[in-house]
């Protein structure tokens, strides 16, 4: 029996009042009160809605933001540090704020601040360049080591030998796995390495890549949640069974950092990377990060060898020689107002447990399949989250027919997901500002477009 809105509504005031993250809301800006009507921040054909949220005032009390699984929202101590960064430390510091500003060293810095949330420990988390351009690195970078393994007949981390049989030589490692529903950039980036590396590349769904990886596998690639349906991969088991096969694992922890805990050195894995503009709120384009485990760090050769990861960048010798550490997955000049922006954002995190993230995130999520459950007429939506939350990142994401128009009127109404083709809802739920009386109005509207607009599922 569907429970009623007035029980539903009751109930999301009072895990509200009872929410030990609550506070964490003050110290984002959400209010688009004063918004510039121009303004269509949610209207990009990137982001796949066709609507603007400009008009969010006809739902009566502002907007429902549940797309910060996409861009996260401004954390409000990050304008007044920018204004600073640009006045001071550029206006009048100059050059001179690469030394005394902290500038040169802010991508270990804040890589250090990362690592606390992936749980790494300092020095193996660097900041810069984009995911995408962390994957080539990344995943070139673990082959090499996989290579060099296999041709010197080395010990892999976890003990395993790399020879097949005493004595004889081990196979060559020249394959890729990588997961089949990758986000795309991954999926291109892989494609390319592999040719570099004279691997093929094979996809294999992601909860049948510890049974897939073999003598010849190099490295497989792994989302740690999937973007499109929100499901958590198996962290620790999947990196198990690709150490027991020899080879190394790289994780793109895109939607799970900021969100859940990872455990990275815990669970030993070998590389990672991931955005920061999504849960870690790092703003639009933010730098990403790349996490090489400090057991790889001396083995770890970049494929782009830019002069930041030289380990006497000033003496400018002609030839190349890798810093030691974090470091040396640097490149080039690293972006300073977009990085001490995010290193702004990461304020928010002080005081903060991902574990306490994670039991609200998943408080979330139960909650607003709930809703949806009570609201919606039943075979209205279909639910392509897993239910078992030791299987759900952060986000809900439900299918129906007609989503793309479903999505539109969302916006309009003040309640921003997004819409992912051909099918797909997309609900991201981030927890230091999402509210449970955001989550119950996001399903009454829900439901309200979705008994205007009837359909079928797809
Ligand atoms: C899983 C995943 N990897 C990579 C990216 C993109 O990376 P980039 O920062 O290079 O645009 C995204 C989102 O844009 C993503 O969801
Ligand atoms: N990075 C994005 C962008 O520059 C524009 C629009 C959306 C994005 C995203 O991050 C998309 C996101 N990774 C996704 O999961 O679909």
């Amino acid at each position: 029996m569907s429970e009623p809105h007035a029980t539903l509504a009751e109930e999301a005031a009072k895990l509200d009042a009872a929410d030990e993250l609550r506070a964490k809301r003050a110290e984002f800006v959400l209010d688009d009160s004063d918004s510039d009507s121009d303004s269509d921040s949610d209207n990009s054909d990137n982001n796949d809605n066709d609507n603007n949220d400009s008009d969010a005032d006809d739902a009566g009390d502002g907007t429902v933001y549940l797309d910060g699984n996409s861009l996260g929202a401004l954390p409000a101590a990050v304008p007044a540090r920018l204004a600073d960064v640009i006045g001071r430390e550029w206006g009048r510091l100059r050059i001179r704020s690469w030394e005394e500003s902290g500038w040169w060293t802010a991508p270990e810095r804040i890589g250090d601040r990362i690592g606390r949330l992936v749980g790494a420990a300092p020095g193996q988390v660097v900041v810069g360049d984009s995911t995408s351009v962390n994957v080539f690195k990344a995943v070139v970078g673990a082959v090499r080591i996989a290579q060099a393994r296999a041709a010197g007949g080395e010990e892999p981390r976890d003990g395993t030998r790399a020879e097949s049989q005493e004595g004889t030589r081990a196979e060559p490692r020249d394959e890729i796995l990588v997961d089949e529903s990758t986000f795309p950039t991954d999926g291109y980036i892989a494609e390319s390495a592999a040719r570099m590396t004279g691997c093929t590349l094979r996809p294999v769904p992601a909860p049948d890549i510890a049974a897939a990886v073999g003598p010849r596998t190099a490295v497989a690639l792994v989302n740690h949640v999937d973007y499109r349906t929100g499901r958590l991969h198996d962290l620790p088991g999947t990196t198990a069974a690709v150490h027991a096969a020899g080879a190394l694992v790289v994780w793109d922890l895109c939607h799970s950092a900021g969100a859940l805990p990872v455990g990275l050195d815990a669970h030993g894995v070998d590389l990672a990377v991931g955005c920061t503009y999504k849960y870690l709120n790092g703003g639009p384009g933010s730098p990403a990060y790349l996490y090489v485990a400090r057991a790889h760090q001396p083995r770890f050769d970049s494929p782009l060898p830019g002069w930041n990861s030289h380990a006497d960048p000033f003496g400018m010798a002609p030839a190349y020689a890798p810093a030691d550490g974090a470091r040396r997955g640097r490149v080039g000049t690293p972006d300073i107002l977009s990085m001490l922006a995010l290193e702004a954002a990461l304020e928010v995190w002080d005081g903060v447990s991902p574990d306490a993230v994670r039991a609200k995130s998943l408080a979330l999520t139960d909650f607003f399949l709930r809703c949806v459950e009570a609201y919606v007429p039943a075979g209205r939506v279909e639910s392509v989250t897993p239910a078992a939350h030791q299987e759900r990142g952060s986000q809900v994401a439900l299918r129906c027919a007609d989503a793309g128009e479903v999505m539109a009127e969302l916006i309009r109404r003040g309640v921003v997901g997004d819409f992912r083709r051909p099918d797909i809802l997309r609900f991201g739920f981030t927890p230091l500002y999402t509210g449970f009386a955001d989550v119950e109005r996001a399903a009454r509207v829900l439901a309200a477009v979705l008994a205007e607009a009837p359909g079928e599922v797809a």
